[in-house]
């Protein structure tokens, strides 16, 4: 390959991280509030049910734009594993807060 067309692809795959970026914060964000609002109402960290329509939405969605749905699941198990962590941490610091609130 033409190390200029190598160059090109990588301008285009580095204005496509800058913007996968973005979005992954501002999902975080939202995770984050879906984390706190859970660890208040003490539900469980994980949502087995929601996850199962996630991930057949996932896989629709892959298959719209002809990506291989695998590589979307794989990427969204990651995500949702740290966000099941982080919202064991945020139940752990929000019961950690009121053990002490009421002592
Ligand atoms: O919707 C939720 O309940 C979330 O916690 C968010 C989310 C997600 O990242 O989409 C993460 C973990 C859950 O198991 C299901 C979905």
């Amino acid at each position: 390959m033409e190390s200029s067309r190598l160059d090109e692809l990588r301008r285009d795959i580095d204005r496509l991280d800058t913007e996968i970026i973005a979005l992954l914060a501002e999902r975080f964000k939202l995770t984050e509030d879906v984390g706190l609002y859970k660890a208040a109402n003490r539900l469980e960290p994980q949502d087995s049910l929601r996850e199962s329509k996630q991930f057949e939405k996932i896989a629709r969605l892959s298959n719209d734009v002809s990506l291989n749905p695998d590589y979307a699941t794989a990427i969204y198990r990651c995500l949702m594993d740290i966000v099941i962590s982080r919202h064991s941490e945020l139940r752990r610091t929000y019961e950690e807060r009121n053990r002490i609130g009421a002592s």
